[in-house]
């Protein structure tokens, strides 16, 4: 049996390097012939993730070089799909494409793919000829992780997620610059900090000054992260929605296969100073009112990255935070108790590494899926 051909776009971004991390680790590139493009570096050496030499980078806007491959993994983001997906369809190409970006989630011909939740829907939509998956929103996919036992048994009337999402969601540079943010901070009152006898609030107004000077680096942000947080994420929508709070309620649906009766899903989304795991305060209406541990229970049972957390001061701020899940594939879910609206409310609060499972370990998964299905 010959190799499937898969071409890879922008595999050394921050996203599609985890990528190419987790398929390394994960001996993925033993079973394809891979072939990497570039929009910037055509005909320099391909890097050699797997055993086979892959030759030299292929030019990402060659339509007889993407033609010739079976399936097209991309995570170069959303304008290079919109500039190059449709020609390339129109030009007779067939294959099957696999996308990071947004562009194409909310397509009647795309299914967004997350298979710890949608694997039934992924394996028809393959056999009745689908040939466009996307991986869904980072907040979204995190939310059904931790969520999917109880959306699995159609126990929730409604879902308010308040966002904590960290700064890798913007991109690189936006992590650098949260960093350079820290370090200038503590720069600008160093030697006040030093000083045992100086006082607190002298060293909260430099600080707070500092902040709101021309010289605290926010050159990608735009405003202030550390020290201070960015209640916006992405743009406005015109139902008062920003674009981010609106995926959750669109995006989960369609994982959901829920699109002609919607679960209510929103709430507010917030950029604080974590690098790169997003996490999520849930309010959440059941159908019905169920004893917590039955809700623990469906929780932790429906895959095996989610983790309930027992409601426990300590456990909880060792086992629930950004620090201590960054870089793992383990969806913490905790601070479950009934809410005093009622015992059909209760709260939730989830975190998760948003390129992992919020970006890249989607997309890994689902090229395995592909491959062993047309194997
Ligand atoms: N960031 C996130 O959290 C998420 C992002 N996505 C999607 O993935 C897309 C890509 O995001 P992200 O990975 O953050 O983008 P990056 O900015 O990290 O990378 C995008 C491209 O920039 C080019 N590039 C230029 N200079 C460099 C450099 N010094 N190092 C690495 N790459 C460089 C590369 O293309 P080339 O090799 O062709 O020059 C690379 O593929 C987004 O637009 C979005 O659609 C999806 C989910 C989450
Ligand atoms: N918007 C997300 C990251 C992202 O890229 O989302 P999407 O894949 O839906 O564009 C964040 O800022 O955290």
């Amino acid at each position: 049996m010959t190799q499937k051909k898969v071409g890879f776009v922008g595999w050394r971004g921050m996203v599609g390097s985890v990528l190419m991390q987790r398929m390394q680790e994960q001996n993925d590139f033993e079973h394809i012939a891979a072939t990497f493009f570039t929009t910037s570096q055509a005909g320099q050496p391909a890097p050699q993730f797997g055993q086979t030499d892959a030759g030299q980078l292929e030019d990402a806007f060659d339509f007889n070089s993407l033609a010739q491959q079976d399936i097209i993994v991309t995570c170069q983001g959303g304008d290079y799909t919109k500039q190059v997906y449709q020609d390339l369809r129109e030009q007779g190409w067939n294959g099957y494409w696999i996308d990071a970006a947004s562009a194409l989630r909310m397509n009647d011909d795309a299914v967004i793919v997350l298979d710890p939740v949608n694997r039934t829907h992924i394996d028809n939509a393959i056999d009745s000829g689908t040939k466009t998956f996307v991986g869904g929103n980072c907040t979204v996919s995190l939310m059904l992780l931790a969520l999917g036992g109880l959306f699995a048994k159609d126990l929730v009337e409604w879902v308010s997620p308040m966002t904590y999402q960290a700064a890798s969601g913007s991109g690189a540079k936006h992590m650098r610059e949260l960093i350079s943010q820290m370090g200038a901070i503590h720069t600008s009152v160093t030697e006040s900090l030093e000083d045992p006898a100086s006082a607190i609030l002298d060293i909260d107004r430099q600080v707070a000054d500092f902040i709101r000077s021309e010289d605290y680096p926010c050159d990608q942000f735009g405003v202030p992260l550390a020290g201070s947080l960015i209640p916006y994420i992405d743009s406005q929508m015109p139902s008062g929605q920003s674009r981010e709070e609106y995926k959750a309620g669109a995006e989960a649906n369609k994982i959901l296969q829920r699109m002609d009766t919607p679960v209510p899903i929103d709430g507010l989304c917030v950029r604080v100073g974590a690098m790169r795991s997003h996490s999520q305060a849930l309010t959440i209406k059941l159908k019905e009112d169920l004893p917590l541990d039955e809700i623990e229970d469906l929780l932790e049972s429906h895959n095996e990255w989610v983790k309930v957390i027992a409601n426990d001061r300590e456990q909880s701020m060792r086992e629930l935070t950004p620090a201590s899940v960054t870089g793992s594939l383990s969806i913490p879910i905790g601070r479950i108790r009934k809410l005093a609206m009622g015992p059909q409310y209760i709260s939730a609060f989830t975190v998760g590494d948003q390129l992992l499972w919020g970006a890249a370990e989607p997309l890994r998964r689902m090229l395995t899926i592909l491959l062993s299905k047309l194997s």
